[in-house]
């Protein structure tokens, strides 16, 4: 008899992830003309990106691609890859753990984890070697919990998160891991649309989250297409204790508010189906917020004279989507911290071109001007 339907979609997922993770190696070797490449190319393609929102499922891989672990000639270059898990100990991320101590090993991957103790509950850390231990169990190794201090930045929610990517990259970098497995759900994308949405921001907010992110691709979900439900009943069929984190439940947090309160009276008014087709639209505004940075990139160089100033003619040409886009990488160029440029600042900058009367600078985050001045549109740090 096979494992419980959901152990089974949690572990395809990560099989898939997996898969990628050694094409990915085997081609970056080939291109680079490595001698060694560490990796044996998988027989088959994956199609879609991993864990990609509204990916036609695939059957499991027929003849799984390993590490090429026995060739000895070849342990004695380089050891075998290393995939992380970040686990907070939730069921999400505790699914995942499992999913990868068991999918690696047959890949010839060597599977760790670590677990961030924010500091921001009395006893945080007990809880952090709860989930070391529980890690451990699993067989992953190395495995490790990073104190981080929460700053206040950008908000309670938004310091956590800092604190916890800086600490997660850290440990990639000190094991020399080829990537880091994150836990989020198809559920957890529904809830990053939906305040992307309330931003008012434009379509790269509605896109989500990236199955694959960070530098040099390092993160990677699997999850995104599975729903909270399937990680839980995951857990719960292999009695993998979980544990609830108390902000989950926390009204203070706005994720938490839009949790309990905001999708479930949405699922009430349009049905069930609601959570799906905010990830489907993640998926689509993805793919259209690419293409149109693609065209802003390339439309860029025509804007601009031989001196690299910006023309206002030729700005006022172009499709607003494509213009705006435009817009804000000058001014990002110029200074503006990217985090703190919303939407309202850009459309402010395009009025010096689509409502031209005569109005003065403008002043952006980040000590940064724009102003018209002879036909062009100079921005920069005053
Ligand atoms: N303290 C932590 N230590 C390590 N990884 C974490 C921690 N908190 C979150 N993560 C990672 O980020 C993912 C998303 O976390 P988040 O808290 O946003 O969602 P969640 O649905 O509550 O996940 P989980 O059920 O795994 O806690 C987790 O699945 C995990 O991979």
């Amino acid at each position: 008899m096979g494992p419980h339907p959901a152990v089974a979609a949690i572990r395809l997922a990560v099989r898939r992830v997996l898969h990628d993770l050694l094409t990915e190696h085997s081609t970056d070797t080939t291109a680079h003309g490595t001698a060694n490449t560490p990796l044996r190319a998988p027989a088959h393609a994956t199609p879609g990106a991993p864990g990609a929102v509204g990916a036609p499922p695939v059957p499991a891989p027929a003849a799984p691609p390993a590490y090429a672990a026995h060739d000895p000639a070849h342990e004695q270059q380089s050891p075998p890859p290393l995939v992380l898990v970040a686990c907070s100990g939730g069921a999400d991320s505790m699914a995942l753990a499992s999913a990868l101590a068991f999918e690696a090993p047959k890949l010839g991957i060597r599977a760790g984890g670590v677990t961030v103790d924010h500091g921001l509950q009395p006893g945080s850390d007990l809880r952090a070697e709860e989930v070391v231990l529980r890690l451990r169990e699993l067989g992953l190794d190395p495995v490790e919990s990073a104190a981080v201090s929460v700053g206040r930045d950008g908000g309670p929610e938004a310091a956590a998160r800092d604190a916890r990517y800086a600490a997660l990259d850290a440990a990639l970098e000190r094991h020399g891991a080829a990537a880091i497995l994150l836990g989020h759900t198809r559920d957890d994308q529904a809830e990053t649309v939906l305040l992307g949405l309330a931003r008012g921001s434009g379509i790269r907010s509605l896109s989500g989250m990236a199955a694959v992110s960070g530098a040099d691709g390092r993160y990677r979900r699997p999850f995104l297409a599975l729903d909270r439900q399937t990680a839980r009943k995951a857990c719960m069929v292999q009695s993998l204790p979980v544990w609830d984190d108390p902000h989950n439940a926390d009204p203070a947090y706005t994720r938490s508010r839009l949790r309990h309160e905001g999708l479930p009276a949405l699922e009430k008014a349009l049905g069930k189906g609601v959570v799906e087709a905010l990830a489907r639209t993640a998926q689509l505004s993805r793919d259209d917020a690419d293409a149109l940075d693609a065209w802003a990139r390339q439309a860029e160089a025509s804007v601009r004279d031989a001196a690299g100033l910006l023309e206002c003619a030729k700005l006022y040409a172009l499709p607003p989507a494509v213009r705006r886009r435009i817009l804000r990488r000058a001014a990002i160029e110029a200074g503006a911290p990217a985090g703190s440029l919303f939407a309202r600042h850009i459309e402010e900058v395009d009025r010096l071109i689509t409502g031209w009367r005569g109005q003065g600078a403008i002043n952006l985050p980040g000590r940064v001007v724009a102003q018209r001045q002879g036909g062009r549109l100079v921005i920069r740090q005053g």
